[in-house]
């Protein structure tokens, strides 16, 4: 099969079945059947599709009569990776990136397509000039949005929540392309061996500035290529994510307790930093997620992480004042990772964002009774949405005054206002994150 075809059937996958970009990347190249340079094509076609989908859909929009969603998933793909190639790629000729999709359409697609993705493209091309992003000044929040590829809702919900100045700059941050970051098992090995290491093999590795175990990869070696990973001395895991399990600061000999826990980024972290006297518990409420918790920690080599099937609204009921420390890393809008997650933008809905704190205060509700007395309970999310983030510890607080917030104002070198850790891009020039710590009052027995 050729570049193309393989692109086109990655991204039928992610635009019609919802998968996610990433996993179905890794997938398709963990085959192992493309050489570097075939590669790095599949891969540009694949995630500048998707990234560019809203400026590719603006430009569609304007050629075709027929509106986007009445148009066969099959014929949208190849158009929009056609577009994809005509427009953002300068080094591939228009004729090719036009005949290839035609190709395409006539072998996947049905009577007619082939003419109509034909004339779209060659119309596309002649009509170059026309596809011009309004001015910032005509349109703020469209200019926004197909400049930096961002949804229209959102650019408008951060003029609302930042001003535009501060928008300018989230939205060049979520269009940037991010360097790999690891976390070193220091279990296995320190950061400053795992540098040295990989700095002999020619990569260029950087200290984290936060995080005390988190390594950045310049130039985006291929997750496939790291040995490093492979032999349990790492693992991915953003800067910002790091900075939980230190937030929950785990003790030797405790229990701990991670209710939202796969794919266990930070439930092996919390195991690797208390050591093997403490047992963390990864709970989930799916039950084949837990198998990438065990997997994980079997790869890093650690022995006192354990999975339960566990629904964290419920959780209380069951382990009633059981844990020394308890994490709630809340499922969430991830409005503050949109860089790393290409396709999550073009998914969530402004309506998603009403729902989720209700389910968000009614883990953390349910988790806070797990808690024992003088215990410990981290909140965090990876958004930016204060409705869930300070807005949901505000109203647990009012509800609960055996917890008080400790502040985490400098957590690992961070200087942070306020007795909360809340990233922003626009800022500190990371993911938009969110972290509190809580304390229960009284003492162990
Ligand atoms: C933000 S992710 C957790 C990421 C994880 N802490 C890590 O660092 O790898 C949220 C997780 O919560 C789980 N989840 C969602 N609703 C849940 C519930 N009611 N009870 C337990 N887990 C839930 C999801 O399956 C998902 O794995």
């Amino acid at each position: 099969m050729n570049v193309r075809e393989t692109a086109f059937h990655s991204l039928l996958t992610i635009c019609k079945d919802d998968g996610y970009s990433n996993i179905v990347v890794s997938r398709t190249i963990q085959k192992g059947d493309m050489n570097d340079r075939d590669r790095r094509f599949y891969t540009e076609l694949v995630y500048g599709t998707v990234r560019c989908l809203n400026y590719l859909d603006w430009i569609i929009g304007k050629l075709s009569s027929r509106t986007i969603n009445k148009l066969d998933p099959v014929c949208l793909v190849i158009l929009r990776m056609g577009l994809y190639q005509i427009f953002r790629m300068s080094k591939i000729p228009e004729s090719a990136a036009c005949n290839e999709a035609v190709k395409m359409a006539r072998r996947f697609g049905n009577r007619g397509m082939a003419g109509f993705v034909n004339a779209l493209l060659r119309n596309s091309i002649r009509r170059r000039l026309e596809f011009q992003i309004p001015d910032f000044s005509e349109n703020a929040p469209l200019h926004l949005s197909l400049t930096y590829h961002q949804p229209v809702w959102l650019v408008k919900k951060w003029i609302h929540d930042y001003g535009t100045d501060d928008t300018v700059r989230i939205c060049q941050y979520f269009d940037s392309i991010p360097d790999l970051c690891l976390r070193t098992n220091t279990q296995r090995i320190s950061r400053d061996e795992l540098l040295q290491q990989l700095s002999k093999r020619g990569l260029q590795a950087v200290a984290a500035s936060f995080s005390p175990e988190g390594i950045y990869l310049k130039d985006n070696p291929g997750i496939q290529s790291l040995q490093e990973i492979h032999d349990g001395l790492a693992l991915i895991q953003d800067e910002p994510s790091q900075l939980v399990a230190h937030a929950l600061d785990p003790q030797p000999h405790e229990v701990i307790f991670d209710v939202c826990a796969a794919p266990g980024g930070k439930t092996t972290h919390i195991a690797a930093l208390a050591g093997p006297d403490t047992t963390v518990y990864g709970c989930d409420i799916y039950e084949h997620k837990l198998k990438l918790i065990e997997s994980n920690a079997r790869a890093l080599h650690l022995t006192n992480v354990r999975t339960l099937l566990q629904d964290a609204c419920t959780i209380g009921d069951k382990y009633r004042e059981k844990a020394d420390r308890v994490l709630v890393d809340a499922p969430c809008s991830g409005l503050g990772v949109l860089r790393r997650k290409l396709d999550l933008r073009w998914r969530k809905r402004a309506e998603d964002l009403q729902k989720l704190p209700v389910l968000q205060s009614r883990i953390l509700e349910s988790a806070a009774a797990c808690v024992r007395p003088g215990g410990v309970l981290v909140y965090s999310t990876c958004t930016m949405n204060d409705g869930e983030n300070s807005q949901v510890i505000q109203q647990f607080l009012q509800a609960h005054q055996e917890f008080k917030t400790e502040n985490l104002g400098n957590l690992c070198g961070l200087s942070q206002p306020g007795p909360f850790i809340q990233l922003l891009p626009q800022k500190d020039e990371l993911d938009g994150f969110f972290i509190a710590r809580l304390r229960k009052e009284g003492h162990r027995d």
